[in-house]
């Protein structure tokens, strides 16, 4: 099932005198348990429309329909709402917070997406999305005493502590060596499809596509016809 659709999206900047067209109208649609990578040449356009379809950032023009709302129609307040509760966020760096705990972490991810999960029923969540990383041994760790990938893991436990449908990950293993980044990728996938997640992924690493479900290639603010 689609659940979300790009239609002609258009992104301009304006520099000066020059108004550039970052995005020429691109069209796209994401499934229901799905991952689908975003490639292409640096500046091609894929963090802007990555941040334009998690609500980071608005369409100059064209609609981002996420379960059949038009996001683009809505005041800042209803993005911020969808954003903080519909949607999860992975970045090339994990972003911990240095002074919390692998568990504090996720607690307070859990404050910031309003999460309806019940207080008492918070410890035991955070344990069991612990597990699916395999962190469940070091919550009360430090971010300083983990490494890369133990860190990565952390931030997508954090990232899916409150049950997005949306996850976007923005280059998520390019700060990994080639095992941890595989090993991250794998967990990006089977995450992907145990919690019926549907995932958005810009990378660089040509190695990282054969875990998606759908590769498509952004060119000078396009997409190009789909390549699976
Ligand atoms: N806020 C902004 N103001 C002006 N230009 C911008 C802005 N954001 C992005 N751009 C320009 O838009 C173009 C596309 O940038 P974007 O970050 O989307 O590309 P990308 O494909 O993700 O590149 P990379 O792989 O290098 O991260 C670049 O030329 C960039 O300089």
């Amino acid at each position: 099932m689609t659940i979300f659709t790009i239609d002609e999206v258009k992104k301009s900047f304006t520099n000066g005198e020059l108004k550039e067209e970052i995005l020429k109208g691109v069209n796209l649609s994401l499934r229901e348990g799905e991952l689908t990578a975003l490639v292409g040449a640096s500046g091609s356009g894929k963090s802007t429309l990555l941040t334009i379809a998690a609500g980071l950032q608005p369409a100059s023009d064209g609609k981002v329909i996420f379960e059949g709302k038009n996001m683009t129609t809505m005041n800042s307040e209803q993005v911020r709402k969808i954003r903080a509760s519909k949607f999860g966020f992975v970045f090339q760096f994990a972003h911990l917070v240095p002074f919390l705990t692998v568990e504090e972490q996720l607690m307070l991810m859990l404050d910031v997406s309003e999460s309806k999960i019940r207080k008492r029923e918070q410890n035991k969540e955070i344990d069991k999305i612990l597990k699916l990383v395999e962190m469940d041994h070091r919550k009360n760790a430090y971010p300083s005493s983990l490494s890369g990938g133990e860190k990565q893991r952390v931030a997508i436990a954090r990232a899916i502590i409150h049950k997005p449908k949306v996850l976007f990950a923005d280059e998520p293993t390019a700060s990994l060596d080639s095992k941890r980044s595989k090993d991250v990728m794998l967990l990006i996938r089977d995450l992907t499809k145990t919690l019926n997640i549907t995932t958005l992924m810009v990378t660089h690493d040509e190695e990282m596509l054969s875990f998606a479900d759908h590769i498509i290639k952004m060119s000078d603010g396009q997409v190009l016809p789909s390549l699976t």
